[in-house]
């Protein structure tokens, strides 16, 4: 995508091209206009012909004033839409990747462009945009030189042809240098983030500080470098231009009038309106490096949404979700492999199980084992690559039925997001959530107010109880638990384990946790334990893991 593909959709909203670029011309009409008059003015000396002269001037200026805030406003209304526009786009369709893509593009890569490269488009854009009336400024300029003086009209047109071609020629080399220089700024960002990201830990050390303040202070020169060398190719041929037209003023400043071409009553205006032509000339040098920089950043987001048109979903963000009852959630020979990385591609599966309303079930196994990817598949947030889900014996197929499948759960990830407020709810009831908040030890911490936390500063363990508060909120059938005591202090372990469960279970609420705690693992129904992406079946209370054939469903 490049910039001018971008502006010429035209987001609802947003003002036509035809009524932008007549604003524009009339401005940059206007503004010649007034310029010729004052020009005109400089060789009359009737009075009767100054006052008109100057009436014309007023009127000029009048209409150049309002052309131009009108055109302004339109530009801005133009640009802001469309960039809003696409920046919904890409948000959109962010919402509806799955979550492979969502981790393999990245979070720093997603930020960057959200952000970063729409700001540059909307500051780059507004100024390449308002070139139109530079434009048009230039050509009526150059209409009153031609009438002035032909000749002298007719080598300015082949002076800005040679810069125009000269421009084209090098224009490739300037996009690929922009590009680079926005490489490399985002991996200086990239730095930052790490720098302010692991503020403590640099604290903390000494050496390890220093070296990523080197690598930083380099990231940032070498930033600075490609920088510069790309706005430097940018003017390069431009300042060349501009000195042609010096060189154009010398000939016709001294070799004309010498040929006998120019009379010296007309020299001053050939002079004042070639030395006015600069005006446009020096705003397309200003604005060439905004171009390409746009240009980078529109291409930037023309890829990450090509990443996302091959992996976005048809699940409308808009879709009422229909209620799902689970009595049963079946996995029948479900696989699943991470794309390979060095030739070595982690498998999950071939999981078949079955899990049944009302289940409390822990899942065990090593770091990398599998049980993250294994909840993954379960919840529905990762299709299996093989095999199938079965909820209440009907196969889930198809991107809707998965949509619709994964709004049975409730979870808390060891990576959990807690939201300011309860997007997506109504507000609670205030006593339950006083209930909650006291069950919670959070009483006298944070409240809620409507639906918005009043604050989620909080200690780590009682970050993890706010998000567990939201998930009772929700009130869902299946809650998913990844090591959710780990951060908990033993008080609370135990009531996680010895409490808390046994409510959900009461309610008929199907639980799975990933845990490390063997101490209460007499609370599970069911406990499965993960090696090396492969599933087996183990009983709470047996000292021995019980193998499972993996071809054969199990379930209890
Ligand atoms: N986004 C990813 N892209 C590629 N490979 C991945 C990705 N996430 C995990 N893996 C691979 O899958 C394996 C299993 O990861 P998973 O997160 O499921 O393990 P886990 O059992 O939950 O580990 P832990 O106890 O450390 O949380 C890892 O060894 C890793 O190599």
């Amino acid at each position: 995508m490049s910039m001018i593909k971008l502006l010429s959709e035209r987001a609802p909203g947003a003002p036509g091209l035809p009524s932008l670029l007549s604003a524009q011309a009339l401005a940059g009409l206007a503004g010649a206009g007034w310029f010729t008059v004052l020009t005109q003015a400089s060789g009359v000396t009737g009075h009767a012909q100054v006052t008109s002269l100057a009436a014309l001037a007023v009127c000029a200026l009048a209409l150049f004033v309002v052309a131009q805030r009108y055109a302004t406003r339109q530009t801005a209304a133009r640009v802001e839409f469309s960039i809003h526009s696409v920046r919904i786009r890409l948000i959109d369709k962010l919402t509806r990747v799955d979550l492979q893509t969502f981790e393999r593009i990245g979070k720093k890569h997603l930020l960057s462009c959200v952000e970063k490269d729409m700001k540059v488009m909307s500051n780059a854009t507004m100024a390449v945009i308002s070139a139109g009336q530079s434009i048009m400024l230039f050509v009526f300029t150059l209409a009153y030189l031609a009438y002035l003086l032909p000749l002298a009209c007719a080598i300015c047109v082949v002076v800005i042809l040679l810069g125009v071609f000269l421009h084209l020629i090098r224009l490739r080399t300037i996009e690929r240098s922009t590009q680079r220089a926005m490489k490399a700024e985002n991996n200086l960002f990239g730095l930052v983030g790490h720098m302010i990201g692991g503020f403590k830990e640099l604290k903390l050390h000494q050496r390890r500080r220093r070296e990523i303040y080197d690598e930083l202070v380099g990231a940032s020169e070498h930033s600075a470098t490609l920088n510069q060398k790309a706005f430097g190719q940018a003017t390069d041929h431009l300042i060349l231009l501009q000195s042609i037209l010096y060189i154009l003023l010398g000939l016709v400043v001294f070799a004309f009038p010498l040929a006998g071409l120019l009379q010296p009553f007309l020299l001053i205006r050939v002079v004042t309106v070639i030395l006015f032509l600069s005006v446009p000339i020096n705003h397309f040098i200003g604005i060439l490096p905004m171009y390409g920089q746009a240009n980078a950043a529109a291409r930037s987001i023309g890829e990450l949404e090509q990443l996302l048109d091959a992996a976005v979903d048809v699940e409308e963000l808009s879709e009422e979700v229909e209620p799902v009852l689970m009595s049963s959630i079946e996995l029948r020979n479900v696989c699943f492999a991470y794309m390979a990385v060095d030739g070595h591609a982690f498998e999950v599966g071939p999981i078949n199980l079955s899990v049944q309303q009302g289940q409390v079930i822990f899942i065990t196994g090593s770091n990398g084992s599998g049980k993250s990817t294994f909840m993954k598949l379960l919840t529905g947030l990762q299709a299996p690559s093989v095999g199938c889900l079965f909820l209440n014996g009907t196969p889930l197929e198809g991107v809707r039925s998965l949509a619709t499948y994964r709004n049975l759960f409730s979870a808390v990830f060891t990576d959990y997001h807690l939201f300011p407020r309860l997007y997506g709810s109504v507000p609670p009831d205030p006593t339950r959530v006083q209930e909650l908040l006291k069950r919670l030890a959070l009483d006298g911490k944070t409240r809620l107010d409507g639906r918005l936390f009043t604050t989620l500063d909080l200690s780590t363990g009682q970050r993890k109880r706010l998000a567990h508060l939201v998930a009772l909120l929700e009130d869902r059938q299946v809650y998913i638990f990844d090591e959710w005591a780990a951060d908990q202090d033993p008080n609370f372990r135990r009531w996680f384990y010895r409490e808390e469960l046994p409510r959900f279970k009461a309610m008929g609420k199907t639980v799975i946790a990933v845990t490390h705690d063997d101490q209460y693992f007499s609370n599970a129904d069911r406990w499965l334990h993960f090696e090396e992406g492969h599933c087996e079946e183990r009983f709470p209370d047996a000292a021995l893991p019980i193998s499972i054939p993996q071809s054969s469903p199990f379930s209890i």
